[in-house]
């Protein structure tokens, strides 16, 4: 959808912003750009809207040169969002979002109407909200504005730049995963511009890791973390890139092991065979835990069981799952095949969650599934574990 063939841009100062750039971006494919101040993010994606001409090589956009495009006909086909969001502080919340659909000469009641429907998309309701002036709202949600307004005339490709860069931590991942689950609904092929690495492996579903000009890595989240390609690379995702692919990495079933499990309606059977047991209903779904001390008491299972807390659907990062494991001091924590209904997979214990952690590192540098990872790999691990405890 967006290609670079070899790009240069040189300032009239002689700075070299971007050196000799190739690469691709896949239609419905979100890139981060990700790399310290000053490194040329910007000056790459201001070069897609023509914003900043090369100085030498090719960009197409969907297989045109874009050098051969108008570029009010080119912007029409792109929507930009940067961090200081540029509402127009004059016109209403509604107004602002139907900025592009009014420039592109649609009726206004049209215009109004794709508007409120961003708005009710990005989770502003329209009729709070469209009537507001922006100085009536939170950061975060001029923020929310200002990618509805540049999804307004439906432009396939979306730049963003720092688009999230100003608002607080809290809300911040709040945007992205919002913006998420929009760009599950809309696909654009975007380009995102951050110098927050946890950022862009948050929604990358490629990085592109600048260094000077240049792109050092361009890679899967995973990748990039697991098998940095250059010293520069693996200086810069750091020492902590083993906690950062807690965050990229879903908690899998084969992750997970199978305790003893017994139904709400049983009775109880004296001996677990192990210090708890799974409690689930009669159609499978997690209801809780019962540990081997109550197990041994008279009555049934349904009389002593307790509820459980720890738990998460499967698909869950390894972060989440470390964080629910903290968060209610548990040794354990059930594993449900999605939040709606609930169906008991296994559950996950901190040496199975290492070991996920182990088995995705060794399946990125082989590049095979992770579950083909060897299992000498986990073993090692193991034994290593039993050893300290003796
Ligand atoms: N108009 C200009 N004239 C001269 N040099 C420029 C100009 N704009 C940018 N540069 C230089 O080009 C280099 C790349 O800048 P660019 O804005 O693309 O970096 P960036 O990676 O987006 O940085 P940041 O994260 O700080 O926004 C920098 O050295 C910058 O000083």
């Amino acid at each position: 959808m967006i290609r670079f063939e070899h790009v240069t841009k040189q300032y009239p100062d002689g700075t070299t912003a971007v050196d000799d750039l190739s690469f691709e971006v896949a239609e419905g494919e979100l890139v981060t750009l990700v790399g310290p101040s000053g490194c040329g993010k910007t000056t790459t994606m201001k070069m897609v809207n023509r914003l900043i001409e090369p100085s030498s090589g090719r960009i197409f956009l969907d297989g045109a040169d874009i050098s051969d495009i108008d570029p009010v006909q080119l912007r029409r086909r792109i929507g930009y969002v940067i961090q200081q969001v540029g509402l127009f502080p004059h016109k209403t919340v509604l107004e602002n979002t139907a900025t592009v659909p009014h420039l592109l000469g649609w009726q206004r009641r049209k215009g109004r109407e794709r508007a409120a429907e961003l708005l009710d998309l990005v989770g502003l309701d329209p009729k709070t909200y469209g009537d507001r002036y922006p100085e009536q709202l939170s950061g975060g949600q001029r923020q929310r504005v200002g990618v509805a307004r540049a999804l307004a005339a439906d432009p396939p490709v979306l730049l963003m730049d720092e688009p999230f860069g100003a608002v607080d931590p809290v809300v911040r991942e709040h945007l992205q995963n919002e913006f998420l689950r929009l760009q599950s609904q809309v696909n654009k092929t975007v380009l995102f511009v951050t110098h927050d690495l946890e950022e862009a492996v948050r929604l990358g579903d490629r990085i592109a890791v600048y260094g000077h000009g240049r792109i050092e890595q361009f890679d899967a989240p995973t990748a990039v973390l697991g098998a940095p390609a250059t010293a520069y690379v693996a200086d810069f995702v750091g020492a902590d890139r083993g906690l950062k692919r807690l965050s990229v990495t879903p908690v899998e079933e084969g992750d997970l092991d199978q305790p003893p499990v017994v139904h709400l309606d049983d009775r109880l059977p004296r001996e677990l065979g192990s210090r708890w047991a799974v409690v689930l209903d009669g159609e499978d779904n997690l209801h809780g835990w019962i540990s081997a001390e109550q197990a041994r008491k008279p009555g049934s299972v349904r009389e002593h069981a307790r509820r459980m807390e720890a738990w998460l659907p499967v698909g869950a990062s390894l972060k989440q799952a470390f964080a629910t494991m903290l968060q209610h001091d548990a040794g354990w924590i059930a594993v449900i095949d999605k939040e709606e209904t609930g169906r008991f997979l296994g559950v996950l214990t901190p040496a199975r969650l290492h070991e996920a952690l182990r088995r995705s590192i060794d399946a990125d540098a082989q590049d095979i599934p992770r579950t083909a990872v060897a299992l000498e790999t986990i073993e090692t691990v193991k034994s290593a574990t039993t050893s300290t405890k003796r």
